[in-house]
């Protein structure tokens, strides 16, 4: 496995998934913080690329926004689900929340059993963190499964510590490929980083068109660049020779 190379500012488009690779993964999903000079760092990186700097990540743009302002920046949300195509763009939802409705009844009773299980509703999305209750992990993922049974419009998808549920046909590979059909994207060569199960949709896409994957963290991937953590991607974000 290599380490992340150095890229070049009038050539590259630069992705970027958000917790564990931006931000350390911690408890409680809203206390996760970027440090100003960091959100600084990645606005001038945005302006050295022209533009074409993105976020992509299984959170919603609004709370992305709220945990990078005041940074300006295109955005996949919930996997792709919703989308910024440029900075200062509006963000538009592939889906509306309602479709989840029968969802989130058949998991109630199983979050009122069990308390330590949390539900995050992000409207197309819903997820069950157990990081602080990995002894209920398997019951996560059982009525996760069970509350999306006979939907086909419908994916059960797993990341760190959670199990989520979205409507199927959308996720970090096709949304990046979205990005890459138009400007500020287009023409340039992907550079993808992320550490999750998720981020490997991406990472393939950006491999197969001659980019450049890199995976954070240890896990196994298909990406043939490395960090080591999210010290590290901030590192290489100051070395990155943008
Ligand atoms: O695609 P990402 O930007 O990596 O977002 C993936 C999920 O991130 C959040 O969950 C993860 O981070 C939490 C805070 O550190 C952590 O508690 C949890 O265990 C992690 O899975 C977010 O809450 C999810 O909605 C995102 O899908």
């Amino acid at each position: 496995m290599k380490r992340a190379p150095a890229i070049d500012p009038k050539t590259h488009a630069l992705f970027l998934d958000f917790d564990g690779t931006l931000v350390e993964l911690v408890d409680d999903p809203s206390a996760v913080a970027l440090a100003a000079d960091r959100i600084e760092r990645l606005r001038e990186i945005k302006e050295r690329l022209s533009g074409a700097l993105a976020i992509v990540s299984g959170r919603r743009i609004a709370d992305l926004d709220r945990f990078l302002a005041p940074l300006d920046f295109a955005a996949a949300g919930v996997h792709g689900l919703e989308r910024r195509r440029r900075p200062g763009g509006a963000i538009e939802s592939l889906m509306t929340s309602e479709a989840l409705d029968p969802v989130r009844n058949a998991l109630a009773p199983t979050l009122e059993e069990n308390r330590r299980l949390a539900l995050e509703d992000k409207g197309t999305a819903l997820v069950l963190h157990y990081r602080t209750a990995p002894d209920l992990s398997e019951v996560a993922k059982r009525v996760m499964s069970d509350a999306a049974k006979g939907r086909d419009d419908l994916v059960v998808m797993a990341g760190d510590n959670i199990v989520e549920v979205h409507p199927s046909g959308m996720d970090k590979g096709r949304a990046l490929e979205d990005f890459m059909a138009e400007p500020p994207f287009a023409g340039r060569i992907p550079v993808y980083l992320g550490d999750d199960t998720t981020d490997e949709f991406a990472l393939r896409k950006v491999s197969e068109s001659g980019g450049i994957a890199i995976k954070v963290g240890v896990k196994e991937s298909i990406a043939p660049y490395r960090l080591a953590d999210v010290a590290d991607v901030h590192h290489w974000l100051d070395v990155c020779g943008i």
